[in-house]
């Protein structure tokens, strides 16, 4: 059962006769923006990360290799595998324990040593969500300040109030065992008497209050006596307008020996440029993605021209392949939506998971699939990146991922290695047309694994691929 919230903010039964499924998506708020508005997916990119931790369980650990630059070679270069090791104050080992944590991660084994070290170390990470990012920077934080004095040291800028809010709550956990611990939220809607400097130790919040209170208006938190600045999830900061206009003139006000560290889970141009502009001398660690799921994967596409075609190579694969549960990727909510609209017109059970829908109930949705009450996930790019389903054992790209009318290779494995996960075996098969040919080309060739062709109206064929 899916609910859907309609103008009036009233929440309805989705469970509805067929034919009013289009009726009640057409009324969906957003569904009555433009085309233009609706496929933007500027707000959608801090959805999505806060949905990663709305619905995570664990940490996102697999065989990546670490990449490391180091632009001063004086700085430590060694892995720490024991959190005994990083001479931790020990309430801060205490709280480590508490949440459950025995060892390092992968990127904590590696950015720990070097960020907790004396002379500070500026950094700048990337690895993919889950893996470990929030707790490394948190360790950092709760280990630069001192207790005893009552004015800021730390700061932690991230791009939206939701992601702010999560990660002042993994610092509370951390620092639950630091006596005179407190932690200020920098937040819309706190608001702060003029003049009056903060008594806080750590500041977590976002650019823009965080900026209103240092930078001009308030004049509440002072930068001059920082010994940490953080910037977590700098891709999605840059797609938040005017983040990092004012994230630099944050930095510019910082005490020369502040150490800067810069978290983000892709590593694409502009972040890179943005990070660069942000962190002086760092050292850059990259946890690589592995593409070992790849190899349990079997990659098809089928040749579809449009919409109408793409929708029978669907219901054609769908009637002929034992299918546990599936994944379908479009490029729009449009097409999301439209498709949903189909498969239920025609009474395929399926359940749209887009950017419509708010957060807490993309969150619901990804639960009742997790829990396989819905075997088939109609959705986007984007809002797609918080599914962690162990039993998908076919992934369609409807339509194929694109950045800028390029390949996006990164998104294409992360779509496809929902299936295949552990070991077991999965399929991917992928639509494409004419205009789209070239770009399958250059995704096979990128990963060095042949993707096959298959004909949709060939039952034997299609029968074969799950063998
Ligand atoms: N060393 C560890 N041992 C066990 N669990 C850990 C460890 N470090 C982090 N975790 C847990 O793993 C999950 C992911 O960690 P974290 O949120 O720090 O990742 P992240 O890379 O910051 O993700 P995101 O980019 O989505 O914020 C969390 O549930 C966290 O509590």
């Amino acid at each position: 059962m899916s609910e859907i919230k309609t103008d009036n903010g009233s929440k309805e039964n989705t469970e509805t006769p067929v034919d009013t499924v289009a009726a009640k998506l057409e009324t969906s708020s957003i569904a009555n923006k433009s085309q233009d508005e609706e496929d933007k997916e500027e707000k959608a990119s801090a959805d999505a990360s806060l949905l990663k931790k709305l619905l995570r369980s664990r940490l996102e650990e697999d065989n990546s290799a670490i990449e490391i630059e180091r632009q001063n070679p004086d700085s430590p270069l060694y892995s720490c595998k024991k959190f005994e090791d990083l001479n931790l104050k020990q309430e801060l080992l205490q709280g480590l324990y508490a949440m459950g944590f025995t060892k390092p991660s992968k990127i904590q084994e590696t950015a720990l040593p070097a960020i907790l070290n004396d002379p500070p170390q500026n950094l700048i990470a990337q690895s993919q969500s889950g893996t470990g990012k929030t707790a490394a920077f948190s360790l950092a934080m709760l280990s630069r300040i001192d207790t005893n004095l009552n004015y800021p040291q730390a700061l932690c800028l991230a791009p939206t109030l939701e992601l702010a809010t999560q990660i002042t709550d993994v610092v509370k956990k951390m620092g639950q065992h630091m006596k005179n611990l407190n932690i200020a939220s920098a937040i819309r809607g706190n608001r702060m008497p003029r003049n009056i400097e903060l008594r806080e130790q750590v500041v977590i919040g976002t650019p823009g209050t965080a900026f209103d209170w240092s930078c001009s208006r308030v004049n509440v938190l002072s930068l001059k006596k920082l010994k940490i600045f953080v910037l977590d999830e700098a891709d999605v900061m840059i797609d938040q307008q005017g983040h990092q206009d004012i994230c630099i003139r944050i930095v510019k006000g910082l005490p020369r020996d502040c150490q800067v560290l810069l978290f983000s889970a892709t590593y694409k141009n502009p972040v890179i440029e943005f990070a660069k502009k942000i962190v002086q001398n760092p050292m850059i660690i990259r946890l690589k993605r592995s593409q070992e799921a790849l190899s349990y994967i079997k990659q098809f596409y089928v040749r579809c021209e449009s919409f109408e075609t793409k929708y029978r190579s669907l219901t054609n694969i769908f009637g002929l392949l034992t299918v546990g549960q599936s994944i379908i990727f479009c490029q729009t909510r449009k097409t999301a939506r439209d498709l949903v609209v189909r498969l239920t017109e025609d009474g395929v059970p399926c359940e749209l998971l887009s950017g419509e829908l708010e957060v807490t109930q993309r969150a619901a949705c990804i639960q009742r699939f997790r829990e396989g009450k819905c075997k088939m996930l109609v959705t986007t790019n984007v809002t797609a990146r918080g599914i962690d389903v162990d039993d998908v054992n076919l992934v369609i790209n409807f339509d194929l991922p694109l950045n800028e009318n390029m390949p996006d290779y990164e998104t294409y494995l992360h779509r496809i290695g929902r299936t295949g996960r552990f070991g077991k075996s999965g399929v991917a098969i992928n639509f494409v047309d004419t205009n789209t040919m070239h770009i399958l080309d250059k995704i096979a060739q990128h990963f060095g694994k042949p993707i096959e062709k298959l004909d949709a109206t060939d039952p034997e064929q299609i029968e074969k691929i799950s063998q």
